[in-house]
């Protein structure tokens, strides 16, 4: 691992150690307070491992949707007279459940082997049974709409390419959870999932370059200085033969910029800039390019001029 995590911020928090400074230990206020309560947030790696849904309605299919973004191995457990629309599709068209038992659940022993459990069934008894078995079996399990009986809750998701973002609640506010993931969503730059792949990709590149493992330090500096150097604009528009470039100047233990790499007078704005500021939108708050609105505004007054100029000489 590169680096550590940042403390979050949380400013409800309450240290022990630094509310009473008369004996706080100067320690104190260098570590991240702990802020009990929460839940861990992980990307857990599902692929090819067996996932059970139990149910076929619209919350079971919601799940199928996040278990198999996740590349899970997935077996549906429903009567097909209980699959709600959304569902049968997934099964008889999009064919991505990997195992579809069209029965009722009735006894534990089909637990067995399953690395994950999510239940989405109107039983709320059969639900709590369900979760006892699992959890006799040490399975991970969620039930919809019964948060006692969750080893995990899902959360409210944001997903780019490679970027994804998950807002939790701990079960207390759901609607506040989704209200601020499409606040982050808003702020975040839609290119950002394509400027991850590609700085996968040179990551990828400079491992096979730098193999050693006494270099981690310098090839993570070194990366860090091209994420600080390139934007992400720029990022996006790195070409495998860019990156080959990029990487000639690890040698020289540098790291080069878009204009070096691309071409171009360096005393002129690349590009990518000249473009986004012609016709982008601020990713941050999404109002539309000053440069687009000033010129937007320009036309229409010369318009409505034009108009007026029209309509006076018409009525002379
Ligand atoms: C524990 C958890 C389930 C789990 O993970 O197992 C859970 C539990 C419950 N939700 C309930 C209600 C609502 N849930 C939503 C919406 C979402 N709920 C989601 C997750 C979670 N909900 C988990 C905790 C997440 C967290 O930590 O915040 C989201 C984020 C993701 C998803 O479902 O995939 C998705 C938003 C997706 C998005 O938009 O991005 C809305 C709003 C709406 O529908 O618009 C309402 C109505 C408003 C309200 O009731 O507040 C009730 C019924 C309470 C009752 O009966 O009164 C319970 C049970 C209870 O609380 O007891
Ligand atoms: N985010 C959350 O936590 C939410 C949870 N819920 C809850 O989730 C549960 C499921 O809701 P919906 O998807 O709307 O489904 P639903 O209530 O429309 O249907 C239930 C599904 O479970 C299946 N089912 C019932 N008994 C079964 C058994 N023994 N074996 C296999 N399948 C069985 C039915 O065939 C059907 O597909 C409900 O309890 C609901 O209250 C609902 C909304 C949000």
């Amino acid at each position: 691992m590169a680096s550590r995590n940042p403390a979050p911020q949380c400013p409800m928090a309450t240290n022990a150690a630094s509310s009473s400074s008369s004996t706080s230990p100067p320690q104190a206020e260098k570590y991240p307070k702990i802020c009990p309560g929460g839940g861990l947030l992980i990307a857990w790696q599902l692929k090819a491992k067996k996932v059970l849904i139990v149910g076929g309605g619209p919350v079971a299919a919601g799940r199928l949707v996040n278990v198999k973004d996740a590349d899970a191995h997935l077996t549906v457990l429903c009567p097909r007279s209980g699959l709600c629309p959304e569902m049968a599709y997934r099964i008889d068209v999009e064919n991505v459940v990997d195992v579809y038992l069209d029965r009722a659940y009735t006894d534990d022993s089909i637990l067995d082997g399953f690395d994950m459990v999510l239940t989405a069934i109107d039983d709320l008894e059969l639900s709590k049974s369900i979760c006892y078995a699992c959890r006799a079996r040490r399975i991970p399990v969620n039930v919809a709409d019964v948060p006692p009986e969750c080893d995990f809750y899902f959360g409210s998701l944001i997903r780019n390419g490679p970027l994804q973002v998950m807002v939790s609640t701990g079960g207390q506010g759901p609607k506040i959870a989704s209200q601020t993931r499409q606040k982050i969503q808003a702020a975040i730059p839609s290119n950002v999932g394509q400027a991850i792949v590609n700085v996968g990709k040179l990551r990828s590149m400079l491992r096979k370059k730098v193999p050693q493992t006494d270099m981690g330090a310098r090839r993570m500096r070194w990366m860090i200085e091209v994420c600080d150097k390139w934007n992400l604009d720029e990022i996006c528009t790195m070409t495998e033969g860019d990156m080959h470039k990029i990487l000639e100047g690890w040698d020289q233990g540098r790291v080069l910029g878009y204009q070096e790499v691309k071409g171009g007078w360096s005393f002129l704005p690349s590009d990518v800039r000249i473009k986004k500021a012609l016709f982008g939108s601020c990713p941050v708050v999404g109002y539309p390019s000053p440069y687009v609105t000033t010129m937007a505004g320009f036309l229409a007054g010369a318009a409505v001029t034009a108009a007026i100029g029209l309509a006076r000489s018409a009525t002379r």
